[in-house]
């Protein structure tokens, strides 16, 4: 099977743009997050995002993984996970779903401060 790589551009269904640098030799890799929708009222900006992927010499080179995007234009943060397919025509296609967890200013607003969706990414360029 075609190996399906984390590291490039990707596009998901909101629009949203990020690109994943180099993935190191313990699965991790660094890279940014460029968001298209927010619900919060600050100016969107780039957001730095980190995380993993599983190596795991037994997988059919379609790895899971899981990462972190800090929103640096405000005091929430989303995290992702999910699994990297090649499809039927040999596209690669991140399948994830995500928490945003948001910051309340009382523990009374705990119950309405996580977010959870799905979102699927397809390469650009
Ligand atoms: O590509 C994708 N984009 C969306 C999905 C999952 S991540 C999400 C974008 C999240 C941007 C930050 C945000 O909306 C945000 C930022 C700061 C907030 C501060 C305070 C809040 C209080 C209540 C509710 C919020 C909801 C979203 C918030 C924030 C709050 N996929």
């Amino acid at each position: 099977v075609k190996k399906c790589s984390l590291s490039g551009s990707w596009v998901n269904d909101l629009g949203s743009n990020m690109t994943i640098g180099a993935v190191n030799g313990d699965g991790n890799f660094e890279g940014s997050y460029h968001t298209a929708v927010s619900a919060s009222p600050n100016e969107i900006k780039v957001s730095p995002l980190q995380g993993s992927m599983q190596r795991g010499t037994n997988q059919k080179g379609q790895p899971t993984f899981g990462f972190t995007v800090n929103w640096s234009f405000s005091d929430s943060i989303t995290v992702f996970t999910g699994q990297c397919f090649v499809d039927n025509d040999g596209k690669e296609v991140l399948k994830t779903m995500w928490l945003l967890r948001s910051r309340v200013e009382s523990i009374n607003n705990d119950w309405k401060a996580t977010r959870a969706g799905r979102n699927t990414f397809i390469r650009t360029g």
